[in-house]
């Protein structure tokens, strides 16, 4: 089938690999010409786990292509998939302003019948408006009969796992109410769909909520257990324990219950904010999502507050070795990474960063340029000389078991603040290192 996918971001781009992989003849377009450029070149934009065999295998193949004119774009797919970004407005609301942009430009070059495909997440109501926006522009070009639908088909794919998410989706939701368009989404899926029945069909708007509920729901789970973690810190109790002992529970689950500092990413955050400012426009009290956004904003800053308190506000001298910058392991982002409010809250007290990710310092180099008190480095344990405490902010798996009679011979002050519960305060004592993590007991050997 031919398909067009708007938007070369970790959506578009990952789902756009995974449709050629299976035979689709896919045409990627991006704004962003020198995206396009790299892309061509076979250079990936992003790092994701599997992706650059992916793409470069297909392009070479020739069934994934990029382009900058969205007239071409508009042309070649029979499928149009919308995947471009709708990031958070002043008010927390989505902005769906590219989303339109895109509706805008199927609906100016449109010469035949086209299924129209919201992956964007979007507010409810926002498919109804991709529809109002692509007639307007039919109406004129006085080509009112072009036959079109809009359909609703949120992405849940997870950055650091995106390829494998879309290669072997638990649940493909569609929204549409029409037969026609079913039975094209079906033959797209098809290839995605043979073990097991993993399409969902439902109305519209029902599939447009689908995705704000599933993430809500997701950062509920993480703010509620950082709230217990709080509470186990205060009492005594061992919040690493208490996660295993609900976990157990099948109604509960092991996933998503992590304590550490908050959720991060491009979704979380600004989802659980739009939600609510949908929810306010239309009138519904929606406190459980409130105080699950403002639980997380805390929980953001605790790290920071736990190196003030033991360092008792005093950090204008102290340089602090911080492994894992992006918001999660296994990717390169750091949009709304916690590590962002914990080393702008460092600097503010005055204090200096040693750094090292392994994927994400040159993200991190991009958005706070060059300056005296971030220094990158090459290995971990770079990181750490001349540090006088460890920061961890990021789970990456080579985090987990690290040299520690190193770690407390390059430290001043031989202390390991866990923002990710990765060790256990026994296990460090061992070896002479003071331990503050979250939830957790701590203790001074
Ligand atoms: N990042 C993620 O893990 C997930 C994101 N989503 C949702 O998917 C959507 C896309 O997110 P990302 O891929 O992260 O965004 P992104 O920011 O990585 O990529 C968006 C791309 O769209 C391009 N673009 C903007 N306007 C355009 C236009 N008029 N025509 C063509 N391209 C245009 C931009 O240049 C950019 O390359 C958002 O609504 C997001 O909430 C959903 C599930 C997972
Ligand atoms: O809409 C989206 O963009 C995506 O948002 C999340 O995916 P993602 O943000 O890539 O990553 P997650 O693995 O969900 O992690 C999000 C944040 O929550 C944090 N987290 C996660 C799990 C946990 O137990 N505890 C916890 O603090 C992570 O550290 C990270 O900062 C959802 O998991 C995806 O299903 C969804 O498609």
């Amino acid at each position: 089938m031919k398909i067009s996918v708007f938007g070369i971001g970790y959506v578009g781009l990952v789902q756009a690999a995974a449709l050629a992989e299976v035979g689709h003849d896919v045409l990627c377009v991006d704004i962003d010409a020198a995206r396009v450029e790299a892309l061509e070149q076979g250079i990936i934009p992003i790092y994701e786990p599997g992706l650059e065999r992916l793409v470069v295998e297909n392009h070479g193949a020739g069934r994934l292509r990029f382009t900058a004119d969205p007239e071409e774009g508009v042309q070649h797919g029979y499928v149009q998939i919308i995947a471009v970004g709708t990031p958070p407005m002043e008010d927390g609301s989505a902005n769906t302003r590219y989303v339109m942009a895109v509706a805008g430009a199927i609906g100016r070059a449109m010469t035949s019948e086209k299924i129209v495909v919201s992956k964007s997440t979007v507010p409810v109501g926002t498919c109804d408006e991709i529809h109002e926006t692509i007639t307007a522009e039919l109406d004129r070009r006085a080509l009112r009969a072009l036959g079109f639908h809009v359909v609703s088909n949120p992405e849940f794919l997870k950055e650091g796992s995106a390829v494998s998410d879309c290669m072997k989706p638990d649940r493909i939701i569609i929204g549409t109410d029409s037969a026609d368009a079913e039975a094209v989404m079906r033959e797209l899926y098809a290839p995605f769909n043979r073990n097991h029945e993993k399409m969902i069909f439902m109305d519209v708007r029902s599939a447009e909520l689908t995705k704000y509920a599933a993430n809500c729901m997701l950062a509920t789970k993480i703010s509620f257990m950082n709230e217990m973690a709080s509470i186990a810190h205060l009492l005594g109790a061992d919040i690493e324990q208490v996660r295993l002992g609900i976990g157990s529970d099948p109604r509960i689950g092991y996933d998503f219950i992590y304590p550490g500092i908050g959720y991060g990413g491009s979704c979380f955050p600004k989802d659980v904010r739009a939600l609510i400012a949908t929810a306010a426009k239309a009138g519904a009290e929606v406190n459980i999502l409130k105080a699950v956004n403002q639980r997380n904003d805390a929980q953001k800053r605790l790290l920071f507050e736990l190196v003030q308190q033991r360092f008792e506000g005093q950090l204008s001298d102290k340089t602090f070795a911080v492994w894992g910058l992006a918001f999660k392991p296994n990717t390169n982002d750091m949009r709304e990474a916690p590590a962002r409010v914990l080393l702008e809250a460092l600097w503010d007290a005055g204090a200096r960063v040693r750094a090292y990710d392994p994927q994400a310092m040159n993200e991190c180099a991009r958005i706070y340029g060059e300056r005296p008190e971030l220094v990158f480095c090459d290995t971990k344990e770079h990181a750490l000389c001349g540090a006088d405490a460890l920061i961890i902010a990021t789970e990456w798996k080579s985090f987990r078991a690290p040299d520690f009679a190193l770690v407390r011979k390059a430290l001043r002050t031989p202390i390991i603040f866990d923002g990710r519960n990765l060790y256990n305060a026994k296990q460090v004592a061992v070896h002479g290192l003071e331990y503050r993590s979250i939830g957790r007991p701590e203790t001074i050997p």
